[in-house]
């Protein structure tokens, strides 16, 4: 019988919970509980976030006014909550799994099974890491990824969605996570590439960041669809160069061209770099985001520095003049407008290099 636990319970994570809930009550081959661990917070009114979760099967901070589903446990232990679990959803910020691989180290199942809904990536001495890989490698178990145009209020609401897993030759387990997520709204496919899934779900969020931008200084929706096309084809060959086993028709699936579009459209990254470009960089984005996204957090500043950081160690930068525009933009080394420059300017040079 196959136990779940989520690692994770902001925005994303909570609409997850509730989508496995609703399949795991279901399914005879899952436990009907699905636990969900807590990053415990105390809320204005004095209580316990864990606490308010299991009392109104709400997420009052990061998913107000959805129920999560009778069968969610919120817990704030963490070791406790992955304990008996034989598959672990792993969904918080990219920006804190590492510690959370370091406290899990030896508390897990030896049988257990891994996927990651994480959008980002780390960047190590030795070089970039995918979040897929620190789990794997901490964790010593096989993790898959599950990516695609999933803005989580929407799918809260149920309405229609797609997404894809990503999985390495365990085709049983990646069949297994399809079962868990899919249901009527949400239509789950998987690939056999977990590279070129997670580097679209980690990648688009910079082109976001450069739409916002667009959007932020008034320039239409021509300049915001020539970002996203450019974007793309940095983000095919910014893969391809770090795992040529990366497959073209994974940009095809909901994780690749679709998760670009309702990012640019509808992402928090995109809202934060608008106000950041109509603030004219006067504000920065951690007091944006903490401002507009009370709590919740933006995955594509950070990335961006992870990425930059990538190329210039490979001698990359000049191929990218996408990514490095933004990386200078929110670093604050760049005003916003130089969005604008770097699309007059620097086309004839994008489009003979990829
Ligand atoms: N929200 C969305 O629409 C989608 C999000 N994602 C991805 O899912 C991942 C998780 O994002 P969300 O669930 O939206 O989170 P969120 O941004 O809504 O919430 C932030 C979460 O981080 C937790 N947190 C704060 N400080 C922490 C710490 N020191 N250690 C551990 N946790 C801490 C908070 O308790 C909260 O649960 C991200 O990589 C995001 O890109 C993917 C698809 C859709
Ligand atoms: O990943 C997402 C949609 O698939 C959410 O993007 P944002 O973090 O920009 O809201």
């Amino acid at each position: 019988m196959n136990k779940v636990t989520i690692v994770g319970s902001g925005n994303w994570g909570s609409v997850a919970a509730k989508l496995i809930a609703s399949n795991a009550i279901k399914l005879s081959n899952f436990h009907d509980e699905v636990r969900m661990w807590v990053f415990e917070e105390t809320l204005p009114s004095g209580e316990k976030l864990t606490d308010v979760i299991n009392k109104t099967n709400e997420n009052v901070k990061y998913l107000p006014g959805v129920k999560l589903g009778k069968n969610v446990v919120a817990d704030p232990n963490l070791e406790r909550a992955v304990k008996d679990a034989n598959m672990l959803v792993f969904v918080s910020p990219h920006q804190f799994m590492e510690g959370i691989c370091k406290r899990l180290v030896g508390k897990i199942r030896t049988d257990a099974e891994g996927i990651s809904l994480v959008k980002g990536m780390e960047v190590k001495k030795e070089g970039p890491c995918l979040i897929s890989t620190l789990i794997s490698n901490q964790l010593r178990i096989n993790c898959s990824v599950l990516m695609g145009a999933n803005i989580a209020n929407e799918i809260a609401m149920e309405n229609f969605s797609e997404a894809t897993v990503g999985y390495r030759q365990n085709k049983e387990a990646a069949e297994k996570w399809v079962q868990l997520f899919n249901t009527p709204y949400f239509n789950v496919t998987s690939v056999e590439d977990v590279e070129g899934v997670e580097m679209c779900g980690t990648l688009k969020n910079i082109v976001a960041v450069a739409a916002g931008f667009i959007d932020g200084l008034e320039m239409g929706n021509n300049t915001k669809a020539a970002i996203m096309r450019i974007g793309l084809k940095e983000m095919i060959a910014f893969s391809k160069l770090l795992f040529p086993s990366v497959k073209d028709s994974t940009f095809f699936e909901s994780c690749g061209i679709a998760d670009l579009i309702t990012t640019c459209m509808g992402g928090r990254n995109r809202k934060v770099a608008e106000a950041y470009a109509k603030n004219r960089g006067k504000r920065s984005f951690d007091e944006l985001e903490a401002e507009m996204l009370k709590g919740q957090k933006l995955q594509g500043v950070l990335t961006v520095k992870e990425v930059y950081e990538v190329l210039t160690a490979r001698g990359w930068v000049e191929m990218f003049p996408l990514i490095t525009a933004v990386y200078k933009i929110s670093s604050g080394l760049l005003p916003p407008s130089a969005i604008v420059e770097f699309s007059s300017n620097s086309h004839n040079r994008i489009q003979s290099r990829l």
